[in-house]
């Protein structure tokens, strides 16, 4: 019998409510019954959008203190509750209970910088008079909230990733209306409660579940709500741009990551720094290691060293301390994986470990020299496989690693100042990391992509950022 979590009630307004009308959650690695959360309807949807409206103005009323002290306080129960958290993500989510302890450790760290950037939220002076005609003006500008932030996540990371909506958003004072993945409702609502608990005004936060299609529209058509700060996959991010009208939006979209080996680089490393990074939450990552190019010099040691590491991959159950790798969000999903290799097989690809799938498992696989047009190496996998091409110098690899519609981050390894310069330069994504994979972030950098990943920047900060605007106050100053 699966263990009973709270969260049957979502928390509308800072109210906790039930539904009759639910959705249940399920352990993605044997669908086992975990809970069931409400499914919110339309009217729900406007209540909780007229409310924010009226959190709003609470929320840009609490001094900069009040804020700081919230977020430290939601950082604090979380820490106090870090097994409790990191269980839940487990559960409900694809993390292993390490990776999950690890995201809960990170949740509670994004609201600690959150509420360190709430004091640096500040404006600067303008010099009105380096304009002829203008010596009698002065002024300054600051920033103020935007208002009532709609925020819809993905299962992957269900709580960092609603940390990196909700510590921001109350830090820049505004009120905000969250939406976690279907999949995912718990950790977001456990969350919810840290922040209720820590004294956030009721009507400055939302977490509403409920499934898209009944609730999607409502909340991003609404003229009422000022920002959408989406992350989640392409598809999902592009429907919702185009039917959001005229707001603020920021999109963090998905990926396909190059990873590019050099000649001279530290091969261990590299080998080591890519499988991490290629199988972290079973490759559903948005910076997760896709298509590696090594050049053609280096390519059979890098190949058996990296294969080394891939082997030692435990997949198994995610409450298993001993276990590397979980499952895919679903079994759909693992067999989209598996039709996707099996494509690229067809086509003359080798698969050179893995390709096996056991219901929603699917092994840490690697596939070598993949034709350049199959899904696998155009499209982003999202799941727990790595592509291997030789190439013959490093202007090859940067031109192969550009040639898709995605560009979040890259990684190259080399010891060769120059080639890390060059890749810096000439890669087009959002971060470059030098001896490290794609999958390389910290809370604090500014976060986000190019092309087919995404608009604006995440990253405490830039989120604070995006999550307000400059107002400007200009004096024309009389003579008495
Ligand atoms: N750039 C980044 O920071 C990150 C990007 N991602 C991307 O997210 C994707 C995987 O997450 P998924 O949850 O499968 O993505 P998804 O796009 O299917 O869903 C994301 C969120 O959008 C909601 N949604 C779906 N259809 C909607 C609709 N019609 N109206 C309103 N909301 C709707 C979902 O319920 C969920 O809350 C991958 O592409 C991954 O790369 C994931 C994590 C971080
Ligand atoms: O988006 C992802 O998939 C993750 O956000 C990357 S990270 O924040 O866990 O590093």
């Amino acid at each position: 019998m699966a263990m009973k979590l709270a969260g049957k009630k979502m928390l509308l307004a800072g109210e906790w409510v039930e539904r009759e009308d639910k959705i249940d959650v399920l352990n993605p690695e044997n669908n086992e019954w975990i809970d069931s959360v409400p499914a919110a309807s339309k009217k729900d949807i406007e209540k909780a959008i007229t409310l924010a409206k009226e959190g709003s103005d609470i929320a840009a009323n609490m001094s900069v203190r009040e804020r700081m002290d919230i977020l430290n306080k939601a950082a604090s129960y979380i820490e106090e509750h870090h097994e409790d958290f990191a269980r839940t993500i487990a559960l409900e989510g694809v993390k292993t209970i390490n990776e999950a302890r690890g995201e809960t450790t990170r949740a509670a760290e994004t609201l600690r910088l959150s509420a360190e950037e709430a004091r640096r939220l500040t404006g600067e002076s303008v010099n009105f008079d380096q304009m002829p005609g203008n010596k009698d003006r002065m002024g300054y500008y600051f920033r103020f909230p935007v208002g009532v932030v709609a925020a819809i996540t993905p299962f992957n990371d269900p709580l960092n990733l609603v940390a990196h909506k909700l510590g921001p958003a109350v830090a820049a004072g505004n009120a905000i209306i969250i939406k976690p993945a279907t999949e995912t409702p718990l950790s977001a609502l456990k969350m919810a409660d840290a922040f209720m608990k820590a004294g956030l005004p009721k009507k400055v936060l939302t977490v509403i579940t409920g499934r898209s299609r009944d609730i999607g529209d409502s909340l991003i058509e609404s003229k009422d709500v000022n920002m959408i700060s989406f992350t989640g996959g392409y598809e999902t991010g592009e429907m919702i741009s185009k039917k959001a009208g005229l707001k603020k939006i920021s999109m963090e979209l998905g990926s396909n990551s190059p990873f590019i080996v050099r000649k001279d680089a530290d091969l261990k490393l590299a080998a080591a720094a890519a499988a991490s990074g290629a199988f972290a939450a079973a490759g559903q990552n948005c910076l997760s290691v896709q298509r590696m190019y090594v050049e053609e010099e280096v390519y059979d040691s890098l190949r058996e060293e990296f294969l080394k590491h891939v082997r030692d991959v435990k997949m198994g159950d995610k409450l298993s301390d001993s276990s590397d790798m979980g499952p895919l969000i679903n079994e759909k999903e693992a067999r989209r994986i598996e039709s996707w290799v099996q494509e690229a097989k067809e086509q003359g690809a080798s698969i050179l470990t893995g390709g096996v799938r056991r219901g929603a498992f699917y092994e840490p696989t690697v596939v070598e020299e993949a034709p350049e047009n199959a899904l696998l190496v155009k499209e982003e996998i999202f799941g727990p496989v790595v592509l291997l091409f030789k190439v013959k110098d490093l202007e090859e690899a940067i031109e192969r690693s550009n040639d898709v519609n995605y560009g979040l981050q890259a990684g190259i390894f080399t010891n060769n100042v120059n080639s890390a310069l060059q890749a810096a330069k000439k890669l087009h994504v959002g971060g470059v990391m030098i001896n490290d994979s794609s999958d390389f972030r910290i809370d604090a950098m500014p976060f986000g992509g190019v092309k087919g990943s995404g608009l604006g920047r995440e990253g405490v900060e830039f989120a604070i950022r995006e999550m307000s605007e400059e107002r400007l106050v200009c004096f024309k100053i009389t003579e008495e």
